[in-house]
């Protein structure tokens, strides 16, 4: 169990708010000019990653405060609780360990008793050894070729992940020929399309399918698996060859084995691992087998070592503490509803979409742990696409809107892919971006500037409104040397334990995500009622009108 406690009594949330009316109407600015040393006072570094939230609407008496409201809100108790394995997901009745996973130290964490840490190297061993087989060429298809292709069929955690991390370790791919081993792709969507559109790209006697699903009963992830093993078999012809071309990745083994696929097959993991965070589990498989399995177990290592940064750091050090704790401030005080994640790294544009699962299916909650509605805001909007798409498209809103948008903005100093001034420049927007939006620009400045391109007083007069920056809008920099699996292991890490830490301090359960079922299930009521043309009645009438209409339409 985790202790629980009302947030909006603990001491530091009053002394908080007393304090946010403040400090509120303080600008960046300002602070920057009174203290020299802001940026090394309210910076940190975990080996190469430096994280600098100087640019936020802090003094350290902020910190202080919420560094109270943290230890009053049980968190280290909380952190403890999580690593030995107690039953944190309580309305699962599980315990929450994907801590355990990248557990490289191997020291015993038990659940019920047993050490969960031999069971977790063993399926280690068998990815080892598949990836292995797979990138050797041993492992062959049922016309005697090699495995080319890997398609990873699954939703939710059992994709966002390996899709997310696929694509930010691209230049760590298996080569061969100076190109990737293997080409990875991954289909999620119920949406025949995208089983058909992946189907066209494949030759059946190359392919290898991983069927991901902790469950084995999601609807999209079983449909489309069907969908895959027919397309299969017209090519194959008999069913022999499918335990060459199909594995599964689950924690059920009877619905993998109803499924068809060979036990031997299976590679499993256990439900005190959270969909959302078993990329570190066997649902990495695709990782392992794309960028080989010593670069699988760096990002492991990565993660570990974060781990041991939140356990064992203090709190004025702590990097995911530290972040939770700001965006508290701006989700509780200031009133902030959302939280973009920036970026500078087109291999990772699908950091932002993984952590939207991440951080919404885990706080997206309004029940606090004591079963009563929660009388505050929890987890924020996650959103954001990497720099500097993002500035042609919604940084407009960001720097002018009405909205306050807190920022993470994240850059590796060295390129994958060094290609003349390319890095440079982006990195150039990657410092102007958080500069700009932490000054703004004033009246003065654009009045100046204005006269200096000629403008009469007129249009100076008309033009200055619009073009004053009011800045003070908040951002963290994540600046680390190489975007390397292990350093990215690490990033993951940092943003899940900064989603636990929130979860603790607004007494919510993270870990649990109840929020998803009852469209499963009303869509599962649906479902028979589209079989035929019959006009439906048992609904409102939007929803038996919008049924109604779609049997019409669909006619042709
Ligand atoms: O891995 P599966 O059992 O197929 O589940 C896939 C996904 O299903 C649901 O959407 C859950 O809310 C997610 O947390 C989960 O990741």
């Amino acid at each position: 169990m985790l202790p629980t406690h009302s947030f909006l009594e603990l001491p530091a949330y009053q002394q908080l708010q007393s304090h946010f009316e403040q400090i509120k109407g303080r600008h960046l600015r300002d602070l920057f000019a009174e203290n020299p040393n802001r940026f090394s006072d309210f910076s940190l570094q975990f080996e190469d990653i430096l994280v600098d939230f100087s640019k936020n609407r802090i003094t350290s008496e902020t910190t202080r405060l919420l560094r109270q409201l943290a230890g009053e809100a049980g968190l280290y108790e909380a952190i403890e609780r999580m690593f030995s394995g107690d039953a944190i997901n309580v309305t699962e009745n599980r315990s929450v360990l994907h801590v355990a996973l990248r557990n490289r130290s191997n020291t015993p964490i038990l659940v019920d008793g047993n050490d969960v840490m031999p069971d977790v190297n063993a399926v280690l061993d068998k990815m080892k050894g598949f990836s292995e087989r797979i990138s050797s060429g041993e492992w062959k298809g049922y016309s005697g070729k090699p495995i080319t292709q890997l398609v990873n069929i699954g939703i939710g955690g059992s994709d966002l992940g390996p899709v997310m991390v696929t694509e930010a370790l691209k230049p760590y791919a298996v080569q061969k020929d100076g190109k990737p081993l293997l080409d990875v792709h991954f289909v999620s969507n119920v949406d025949g399309v995208h089983i058909y559109e992946t189907l066209q790209k494949l030759d059946p006697e190359t392919t290898l399918f991983m069927i991901a699903s902790k469950t084995f009963t999601t609807q999209e992830t079983m449909s489309n698996a069907h969908s895959a093993r027919d397309w299969f078999l017209t090519h194959a012809g008999d069913e022999s060859a499918v335990a060459k071309h199909f594995v599964a990745i689950s924690t059920n083994k009877s619905e993998v084995e109803k499924f068809g696929i060979d036990p031997e097959n299976m590679f499993v993991f256990w439900d005190w691992v959270g969909g959302r965070y078993s990329l570190w589990s066997a649902i990495g498989l695709s990782i392992a087998c794309y960028i080989g399995f010593d670069n699988f177990a760096a990002l492991l290592e990565g993660g570990h070592a974060m781990d041991q940064h939140f356990r064992n750091t203090p709190i004025e050090e702590n990097i995911p503490v530290t972040l939770a704790l700001v965006g508290v401030w701006y989700n509780n005080f200031f009133g902030a509803e959302s939280h973009a994640i920036l970026p500078y790294d087109q291999y990772m544009h699908r950091f932002a979409a993984y952590f939207q699962q991440g951080d919404m299916e885990s706080n997206g909650k309004s029940v606090d742990r004591n079963g009563k509605p929660a009388a505050y805001q929890t987890g924020p909007v996650i959103w954001g696409e990497p720099g500097t798409n993002g500035q042609h498209a919604f940084y407009q809103l960001i720097h002018q809107g009405t909205k306050l948008i807190p920022c993470d903005f994240i850059a590796p100093a060295i390129s994958q892919r060094p290609l003349g001034e390319h890095h440079n420049m982006l990195l150039s927007n990657f410092f102007a971006q958080t500069e700009a939006l932490m000054n703004g620009k004033s009246g003065e400045e654009v009045v100046s500037e204005l006269v200096k391109s000629g403008k009469n007083e007129e249009e100076v007069a008309l033009l200055m409104p619009f073009k004053v920056f009011s800045g003070n809008r908040p951002t963290n920099s994540i600046l680390v040397q190489k975007m390397t699996p292990r350093t990215l292991g690490s990033l993951i890490a940092l943003y899940e334990h900064k989603i636990f830490t929130q979860g603790i301090i607004w007494n919510i359960f993270s870990f649990d995500q109840w929020g998803v079922e009852l469209g499963k299930q009303l869509a599962n009521r649906i479902l028979p009622e589209l079989a035929d043309d019959q006009p439906v009645s048992s609904h409102d009438s939007s929803t038996n009108g919008l049924i109604n209409y779609y049997k019409k339409l669909r006619k042709g």
